[in-house]
């Protein structure tokens, strides 16, 4: 398994982007439901419309440490998932050369607990965003009744759960998998659950639908409080994922930065929340034809400045935020960006001003002064969504930009560079591999 250092776009810009993009499944919506799958002790979960991404596939990996059969069938977008033999808790263990790569693996906890009364967790990574906690999921299992110990020598989570049973819960600030994650604790714990100040984010109730057509008794999905009762056991079903809303928003920013007339393919203006009023203030004109979401922006037409504050759906998605800051050095004037979930998302604010972008960055708070016009540079990409705003960047600017190490963009895009080419961008990925 290569840690892909080798792999970087390469991106020409100048070319206006015009036809259709399909959007992939929801990253932030698979892998919460392959940890939910894991639960079910009899059959074969389907999930379909699965993203072919690097966290989808360190998940399966770690599916199958952990003792589930799994297949990825990729030409179908579909994973097969059978946790009969899930029995051997000298497997509950998730360790770090997988764990460390991808932050979902947190998401593996509830059916390791439930299933084999225990879990290590020997490192959980993700994105390089600053400070990431994992208090309030720890919290939660505790009030159910887990012992949660910390090994901090060897930065081991140590977890024992012979029986889990319901309890009063409550997020800090609603928390997108600490919500899942609690909820996937409760569903088998004996009695009811409350958990307040919950997550509202699309991918949550599609973790819910999914959980309930397992079997699970929840209610309150989309309120901020949810209820679940306890049940006996889940059963295997089959289930499409939603599309992905931050993929589209990376297409939809995509467009309005190089100007065209895109089809996006699974793409839903509401569940883009107020990054949609926010584009369309810039000049961004949307859409929606049924399943389909028309993005238009005249090449060549000025794009006004925009103010945003990141904060939990409905709220403007932090994850949309550095491709925002990309399009904003285009804008012509100053733009405000407070963010206010991940203290290290600026760090692409050096990698834009190397490619001649005008930005100060305060704290948490960066202001872009624009229009700049962006010349190609190598330029590294420090998350997953620095990366892709980076391809963005590129996609206008003169001359070439490389961007590295392209892993971190193939873990939360599929076939970033072959969508972007299908509508005329000049993107190709290199690997060395
Ligand atoms: C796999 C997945 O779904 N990832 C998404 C999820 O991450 P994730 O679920 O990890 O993000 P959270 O909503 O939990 O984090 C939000 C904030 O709460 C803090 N916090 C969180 C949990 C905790 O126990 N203690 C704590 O202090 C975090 O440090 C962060 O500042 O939501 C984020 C915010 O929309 C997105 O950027 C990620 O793409
Ligand atoms: C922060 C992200 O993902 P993760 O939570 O998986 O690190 C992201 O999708 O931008």
């Amino acid at each position: 398994m290569s840690m892909g250092q080798e792999v970087r776009y390469r991106v020409r810009g100048g070319r206006p982007l015009n036809g259709t993009a399909f959007i992939q499944g929801a990253k932030n919506a698979v892998l919460p439901m392959i940890g939910a799958a894991l639960l079910a002790a009899k059959g074969r979960t389907v999930l379909r419309n699965v993203p072919i991404i690097e966290d989808v596939k360190r998940a399966l990996e770690l599916a199958e440490h952990i003792g589930a059969k799994v297949e990825f069938h990729e030409a179908e977008r579909t994973v097969v998932i059978d946790a009969s033999q899930l029995n051997d808790p000298e497997r509950a263990v998730l360790p770090a050369d997988i764990a460390a790569r991808f932050r979902g693996s947190v998401l593996f906890v509830p059916a390791l607990m439930h299933r084999m009364g225990r879990a290590r967790i020997e490192g959980v990574g993700g994105c390089n965003l600053g400070s990431r906690k994992l208090d309030f999921h720890y919290r939660g299992f505790a009030r159910l009744g887990a012992q949660v110990t910390e090994d901090d020598e060897r930065n081991h989570i140590n977890i024992e759960s012979p029986h889990l049973t319901g309890g009063h819960l409550y997020l800090d600030t609603p928390s997108h998998t600490g919500t899942e994650n609690l909820i996937m604790a409760a569903v088998l714990a004996r009695g009811t659950t409350v958990i307040e100040h919950a997550a509202l984010e699309p991918e949550v109730l599609d973790v819910i639908e999914f959980l309930s057509r397992m079997g699970a008794k929840i209610s309150g999905g989309g309120t901020g409080f949810i209820t679940v009762r306890g049940v006996e056991e889940l059963t295997a079903v089959e289930h499409t994922i939603m599309s992905d809303r931050i993929d589209a928003g990376v297409f939809a920013m995509a467009t309005a930065a190089a100007g065209g007339d895109v089809s996006l393919v699974g793409a839903n203006l509401e569940h883009l929340g107020v990054a949609r009023w926010k584009l369309e203030q810039m000049g961004v004109e949307f859409a929606q034809q049924g399943a389909v979401l028309h993005v238009r922006r005249e090449p060549g037409a000025p794009l006004r400045p925009i103010n945003a504050v990141t904060s939990p759906y409905p709220g403007f998605a932090t994850d949309l935020q550095s491709p925002l800051m990309a399009l904003a050095t285009l804008a012509d004037g100053e733009s405000y960006l407070h963010e206010a979930i991940y203290d290290g998302r600026f760090a692409l604010a050096d990698e834009l001003t190397k490619m001649g972008a005008k930005i100060e960055v305060d704290g948490t708070r960066a202001i872009v002064h624009g229009p700049s016009a962006l010349r190609g540079a190598p330029v590294v990409a420090h998350d997953l969504r620095t990366g892709a705003a980076l391809v963005l960047a590129g996609l206008v600017a003169e001359g070439e930009t490389v961007v590295a190490p392209g892993y971190l963009v193939d873990r939360g895009h599929a076939q970033f560079a072959t969508r972007l080419a299908a509508l005329g961008a000049d993107v190709v990925r290199e690997s060395a591999e």
